[in-house]
């Protein structure tokens, strides 16, 4: 069907978000985050005009790097069809995360990996959308063997063997439809974040409790890790709106020692969180065990600022991650992403992915999809983050009934930017960047 698309120019655009105004996202390590997209189209020569979109996500300042390292590894996609990609995916990504030269600024970390997830996820989105299927439904439409060829199993086989991987998804094969079905009835359980924000005020934080209690959430999140004492007042605020009804978890976004975030969580643990993710720096494994054998039963989440599957591992194998928050555009993509979920599945850990930000929701609904579909084949404690910012940005905006996230129906990767947003917001000369030159710098 996608016979000799070629790919014929890729578009890259700087787009922010004055998030940092309403301080919307705002955490104990990231105080002001302007929401912000390193934003991918890549030019066909479909006859219907398709293109592929996809971004990768930042806070702001350095945004511009991202889109600099994108252009880098422009010249491994342009001039190139969608099928020489397709028919072997594994090899597609084993290629762009290896150009001999670019591989030295990782390997598979920091901006060159995020470019490289902008730019995977934009063909992954050119894919479904010339297929004419949501990205969730071209993965659940592969056979285990196909979903297996999107892997590169390498520097992972000591966790997870392609032969033990096909079996897994082997023995989900038969029972796909029931799981397809109970998505499109009851769709995947999402919690919120949005009242938990540090920034906002304490009339503000009890508001959004009631409202996400009266639009179905059982499940929010708040952001600790400034002060103790302060940590200490939020919680009790929240636990007094949401009663025992609703689960609480909490998010320090690494602003701890190791020691200090078993301390502290000797504290916090009266509030009974569910898990409490980021306690420390996303490169310490060991760290992270630590605090996993002397907080549990709480559980240790993270993944948002994994850089790789080969950190992903290690967290795995050293019982160092309780709940495992993929990201979609931190690591590279979705063929990465498929890595992950594998591992997650044969180590029984639930994923619960890292989204918000801008267009990250959009994304990762396809991915706990899949998980649940093909791959670890349940839904039991398993939500996807939902924030509510940005949504109105995008053409295929998520879908949340009753607290859960709503299979998309839309071709593509949900990712779709409308233009007149990404032009507004284009940094530095959208109109929404001119009106406000002053806050700029
Ligand atoms: C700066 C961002 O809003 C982070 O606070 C956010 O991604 C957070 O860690 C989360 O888990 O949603
Ligand atoms: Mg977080």
């Amino acid at each position: 069907m996608h016979d000799n698309i070629l790919i014929t120019d890729i578009v890259v655009k700087d787009v922010r978000f004055p998030t940092s105004k309403s301080l919307d996202g705002s955490d104990a390590m990231n105080p002001d985050p302007d929401y912000s997209a390193a934003y991918v189209i890549l030019k066909t020569d479909h006859p219907k005009g398709l293109e592929g979109h996809g971004l990768t996500f930042t806070i702001g300042r350095g945004n511009e790097l991202c889109v600099a390292a994108i252009h880098s590894l422009e010249h491994l996609i342009k001039g190139k069809t969608l099928e020489s990609f397709t028919k072997d995916m594994g090899s597609f990504w084993k290629m762009i995360t290896g150009d001999s030269q670019l591989r030295w600024l990782g390997p598979e970390k920091g901006v060159i990996h995020l470019a490289t997830a902008a730019l995977v996820n934009a063909v992954w989105d050119l894919y479904a959308k010339v297929e004419e299927k949501p990205l969730w439904k071209l993965l659940a439409d592969m056979s285990p063997e196909e979903l297996i060829s999107c892997i590169d199993f390498t520097y992972i086989t000591d966790a997870i063997t392609p032969q033990e991987a096909l079996e897994l998804l082997k023995a989900n094969e038969s029972t796909k439809q029931e799981r397809i079905d109970n998505l499109l009835k009851e769709g995947y359980p999402a919690y919120t974040t949005s009242a938990g924000w540090l920034g906002y005020s304490d009339t503000k934080m009890r508001k959004l409790c009631r409202e996400a209690k009266e639009l179905g959430f059982k499940h929010m999140k708040i952001k600790v890790g400034s002060d103790l004492q302060d940590d200490i007042r939020r919680a009790t605020i929240i636990r007094e709106e949401i009663g025992d009804d609703l689960h609480l978890m909490m998010d320090a976004n690494q602003k701890w020692d190791v020691d200090e975030a078993i301390a502290n969580m000797a504290e916090l643990g009266q509030f009974k969180p569910l898990w409490i993710e980021e306690p420390t720096s996303p490169d310490d494994i060991l760290g992270h065990a630590k605090i996993a054998k002397a907080v549990s039963p709480i559980k240790v989440a993270t993944g948002e600022h994994c850089q790789n599957r080969v950190i992903f591992k290690q967290l795995m194998q050293a019982d160092a991650m309780g709940i495992c928050q993929i990201d979609s555009c931190r690591v590279g993509g979705v063929n990465e992403i498929l890595a992950i979920l594998l591992m997650a599945a044969k180590f029984k850990i639930p994923v619960c992915p890292h989204a918000g930000g801008v267009g990250l929701c959009e994304y990762v609904q396809h991915l706990s999809m899949i998980d649940y579909i093909a791959i670890s084949a349940d839904k039991e404690d398993r939500i996807i983050e939902y924030v509510d910012h940005l949504h109105e940005h995008f053409l295929d905006p998520v879908k949340i009934q009753n607290g859960a996230y709503m299979p998309p129906k839309m071709a593509g990767y949900s990712i779709t930017m409308k233009e007149e947003s990404i032009d507004d917001y284009s940094f530095p000369e959208g109109k929404m960047w001119k009106e406000q030159e002053t806050t700029i710098n």
